[in-house]
């Protein structure tokens, strides 16, 4: 894909709110990444950065989607998981680009969470309870009996005890863990799949529309979008879908 291809479509007319939606820039390097952000910035809320745009681009790369995406918020999703000091120091080293999100993984525990938190105070620690891509076996297999929800509850309630002010949860229990951690945190659902798209390595998903109704906040969105033939128009149709 060329810089220039996320944009090129006619994608609907950006409408006054962007969307609850954070797109996933899982893009090889820095030129996708930031025509992907001029796409979709219009339409949507928040810009995602994982593993594979900051291992590769550091800190430039939230510097310049953000830009690029007309100043919405930065999503840094470093998913950190270490002993309290390291993550702490991991933490401190990103706050200073002010993303709004940073995520840890739960199963690092109640301190190493509120490491993170004390780290970087003007950032909302986001905790991953079970990712999305895992199903009730692959939970089984690293000796996390019984179902997930039971385990993404759990690690929910704990998490935000500990400090943290966001949720990563299926869109499958967004409700339940509404329930556990009541109003104020944001819940925060990848595996979202507009009807009949690809799942990938996804396993416990739902349609935008169907998280948004059940609470979630802020739906995170990759592939649907960034393998579009039309990033933007993409985005724009899940923007237009839930405002129903
Ligand atoms: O449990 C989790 C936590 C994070 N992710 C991240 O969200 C996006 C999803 O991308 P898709 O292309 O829409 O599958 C990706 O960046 C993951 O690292 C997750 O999927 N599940």
């Amino acid at each position: 894909m060329s810089a220039q291809t996320p944009g090129a479509g006619t994608a609907p007319a950006a409408p006054a709110a962007p969307a609850p939606v954070a797109v996933a820039l899982d893009a090889p390097d820095l030129g996708t990444a930031v025509a992907l952000a001029e796409a979709v910035g219009p339409h949507v809320s928040t810009l995602k950065v994982g593993l594979e745009l900051y291992l590769r681009e550091g800190a430039e790369a939230v510097r310049a989607v953000r830009e690029a995406g007309g100043g919405r918020e930065v999503f840094l999703d470093l998913k950190l998981h270490d002993i309290p000091n390291t993550v702490a120091g991991g933490a401190r080293s990103v706050a200073s680009l002010e993303p709004a999100y940073l995520t840890v993984h739960a199963l690092g525990g109640t301190a190493m969470i509120r490491a993170a938190a004390e780290a970087a105070p003007r950032t909302k620690i986001v905790a991953v309870t079970v990712l999305t891509s895992m199903a009730e076996e692959d939970l089984q297999a690293i000796g996390l009996a019984g179902p997930s929800i039971d385990a993404v509850r759990r690690l929910a309630a704990l998490s935000v005890a500990a400090g943290a002010r966001a949720i990563v949860c299926s869109p499958r229990e967004v409700a339940a863990v509404r329930a556990e951690v009541g109003a104020g945190i944001d819940l925060i659902t990848p595996g979202v799949r507009p009807a009949g798209a690809a799942l990938g390595d996804q396993t416990r998903v739902a349609t935008p529309e169907q998280a948004l109704a059940d609470g979630a906040d802020l739906l995170v969105v990759g592939r649907p979008i960034t393998a579009a033939a039309d990033p933007g128009r993409a985005a724009a149709e899940i923007a237009a879908a839930l405002r129903r």
